[in-house]
């Protein structure tokens, strides 16, 4: 059992993961002190939508674990049907620029950490994940998804072209082909449907059976050493952060902007 307090730590010289658990308003974060597994939990109510205040406690508690000696991480959410709604849409509704550029920067920042974490990742997608809410479970290792949500880039449908490193995460985890037939319609799948593609690698009963499934994917490395699979996993993922660096993504938001305005 993992125990609670309820400050964010300031945790980089703790490097046991021995009775570690924290809360801040928008991200739980805690420690089976029995299997070194952390549990990432989004707390946004209603939707879990992503403004800049969540993405810095996530990439903050992606970052932190690093100096955690833990098996893996699970990222989930608190509410009942909703893994995350995307982005806010509240942050790009009439922004002021240094809100703005904070904003996308931090979506950047928050994907690289969890894409690239020295130890394994898994979503355990227990409700509706839309847009960034996909975004954020492409970045894990592995996806388990409840029964009978929905999950996918639909920015098409937005009239928003998704970036190079939200369709790179997408090739990462599905073909070339179906990537294609996806993102140009902005398909959102049902959990069977994205399982048949490979968009989730797993489906669950409830939250319960993500959490389990979730566990029992850490247990492949058992037997691995934790250096080499990181190695392995930067020499698989390393181009797409690398690029994904430099795209920078205010200037295509303003660029989207700018494509809204012309049509109107
Ligand atoms: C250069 C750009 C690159 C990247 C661009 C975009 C990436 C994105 O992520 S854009 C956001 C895309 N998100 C969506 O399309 C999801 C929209 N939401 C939904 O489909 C549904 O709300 C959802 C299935 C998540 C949940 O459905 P319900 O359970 O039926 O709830 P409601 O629809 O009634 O919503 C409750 C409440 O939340 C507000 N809401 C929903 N989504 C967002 C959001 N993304 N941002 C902010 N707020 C959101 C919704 O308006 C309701 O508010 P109230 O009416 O005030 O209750």
């Amino acid at each position: 059992m993992a125990s609670k307090i309820f400050v964010r730590p300031i945790s980089i010289a703790f490097n046991a993961f021995r009775n570690y658990s924290s809360s801040s308003k928008l991200v739980d974060v805690s420690i089976n002190d029995k299997t070194g597994i952390a549990t990432v939990t989004m707390q946004r109510p209603p939707v879990n939508s992503l403004n800049y205040e969540l993405l810095i406690e996530l990439n903050g508690a992606f970052q932190d674990l690093g100096s955690k000696k833990i098996k893996g991480a699970i990222l989930t959410s608190s509410l009942k049907t909703i893994f995350s709604a995307g982005l806010d849409i509240l942050e790009m509704y009439k922004p002021k620029p240094e809100r703005a550029n904070a904003f996308w920067t931090s979506l950047q920042d928050t994907w690289i950490t969890i894409f690239n974490t020295p130890y394994p990742t898994v979503a355990a997608i227990n409700g509706h994940s839309p847009a960034g809410g996909c975004l954020l479970s492409l970045a894990c290792e592995y996806r388990v998804m409840v029964n009978n949500y929905t999950i996918g880039l639909n920015e098409t449908k937005l009239g928003i072209v998704a970036p190079f490193w939200f369709v790179a995460s997408m090739k990462n985890t599905i073909s070339n082909r179906e990537s294609e037939l996806a993102l140009t319609s902005g398909r959102l799948y049902k959990t069977d449907e994205a399982f048949k593609v490979g968009l989730v690698d797993e489906t669950a009963e409830n939250k319960e059976d993500a959490l389990a499934k979730a566990e029992k994917f850490f247990s492949r490395f058992d037997a691995v050493n934790p250096i080499a699979r990181f190695l392995t996993k930067q020499e698989l993922r390393g181009k797409i952060v690398k690029v994904g660096r430099k795209t920078f993504i205010y200037k295509i938001f303003r660029k989207f902007q700018i494509c809204m305005m012309t049509r109107i």
